[in-house]
């Protein structure tokens, strides 16, 4: 069953629940070619080590007696990090020991990806595994762990803050209304009535959709701290203060997002943010989600085409409605952030037409 379909078979689905399975499925039927099928265990089992994990090792961040190596060890081992991290790994070499299979049999051309999945055979770009195992061709030396633990990285950098980023983005159109038919009415005026697959000049014409997604960035930026050591002395601009080489610094789009000079009511929802206008008169630096600079994301551009397309196909389906309040959003922290209680929304056809069996 396509991921789609299951939003539209279950009308009154809860967002929190269902969301982080769909957003995998489809993060890796697209970046990695693999299918994962929704009933699987795999992928429950990879969200949950995953989360679990990441628990445990932002666990040492904030708190003091983790510092030293030696504490910090046998947390690990009495808590089970290595072994969630074992169990998260299942997943990425799965879909690595596929891709070596399929190449192993020929199955795979030189140059594209033939794809039977219609009938009319569809030429798709390569996948991550297949530019990793190819890079051995060429004189890569990357060992099975190697390539592993590259999918790795690119499933967890890129599915949980996708996921994260809808779930808020879903949540705070639920609480408002007006922001959420304003949208609605663009999708419309952009794709109309009907079932049009939604193409890349689709996603440019979406201009308020864009606004909202990055006013949801700026108040849930889902990587709050990016942390680096200087290089060389540094300078603040607006005190008297010289940061020596060496310093190690924290980076928060967290404060920086809700400087008031910046953004003036900083704790409000306000898209508006982001109109032309208002872009054009801040420093691009003010706007720090994705972190900035050559160590910046790598997936950007992807998750937000992935995030438009994703939004795009539930909203123009789907009206969105929550009894939360803005002020009911809690946070945690676990390297990324989350909400507490979820994305609480119920969804309502827009058009019963559309829901088919
Ligand atoms: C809303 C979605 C996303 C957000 C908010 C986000 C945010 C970030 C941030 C802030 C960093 C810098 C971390 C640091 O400097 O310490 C980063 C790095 C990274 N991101 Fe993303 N990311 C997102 C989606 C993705 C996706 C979809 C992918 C992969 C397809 C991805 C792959 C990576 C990788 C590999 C890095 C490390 C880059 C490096 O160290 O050179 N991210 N991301």
């Amino acid at each position: 069953m396509h991921a789609y379909d299951y939003y539209e078979n279950n009308q009154h689905l809860y967002v929190c629940t269902y969301n982080c399975i769909i957003i995998l499925i489809l993060f890796i039927e697209t970046t990695m070619d693999y299918n994962l099928d929704i009933q699987s265990d795999i992928g429950s089992e990879f969200m949950i080590n995953g989360t679990k994990a990441l628990e445990l090792m932002s666990n040492r961040a904030l708190t003091v007696w983790l510092y030293p190596d030696i504490i910090y060890f046998m947390y690990c081992k009495i808590f089970g990090l290595e072994n969630a991290y074992k169990l998260t790994k299942k997943l990425p070499r799965l879909m690595t020991e596929k891709k070596k299979n399929e190449y192993a049999h020929n199955a795979i051309d030189k140059n594209t990806i033939e794809t039977s999945e219609n009938d009319d055979k569809k030429k798709r770009s390569k996948a991550l595994v297949d530019l990793l195992l190819e890079t051995n061709k060429v004189g890569g030396n990357l060992s099975n762990e190697d390539i592993i633990d590259e999918v790795l990285t690119i499933i967890g950098a890129g599915y949980e803050t996708t996921t994260s980023t809808v779930g808020f983005c879903i949540l705070l159109l639920a609480i408002d209304s007006d922001i959420q038919e304003r949208v609605y009415d663009e999708i419309h005026s952009v794709l109309g009535d009907g079932n049009e697959t939604i193409t890349i000049e689709h996603t440019t014409k979406l201009v308020y959709m864009k606004q909202v997604i990055n006013e949801t960035l700026r108040l849930f930026p889902i990587a709050p701290l990016m942390l680096r050591e200087l290089q060389a002395d540094v300078t603040i601009i607006s005190g008297n203060h010289t940061l020596p080489k060496g310093t190690a610094c924290v980076i928060s789009p967290m404060v920086t997002h809700f400087i008031p000079e910046l953004y003036s009511n900083p704790e409000l929802f306000n898209p508006d943010n982001f109109n032309a206008d208002n872009v054009a008169k801040r420093h691009k630096y003010s706007f720090i989600p994705f972190s900035g600079g050559p160590r910046s994301c790598i997936g950007m551009k992807y998750a937000l085409l992935n995030i438009t397309v994703l939004l795009t196909q539930i909203l123009r389906n789907f009206s969105v409605h929550t009894d939360l309040k803005f002020s009911d959003i809690k946070l945690k922290f676990n390297l990324t952030i989350k909400s507490v209680n979820g994305y609480p929304v119920t969804i309502r056809p827009r058009n019963s037409a559309l829901v088919t069996s």
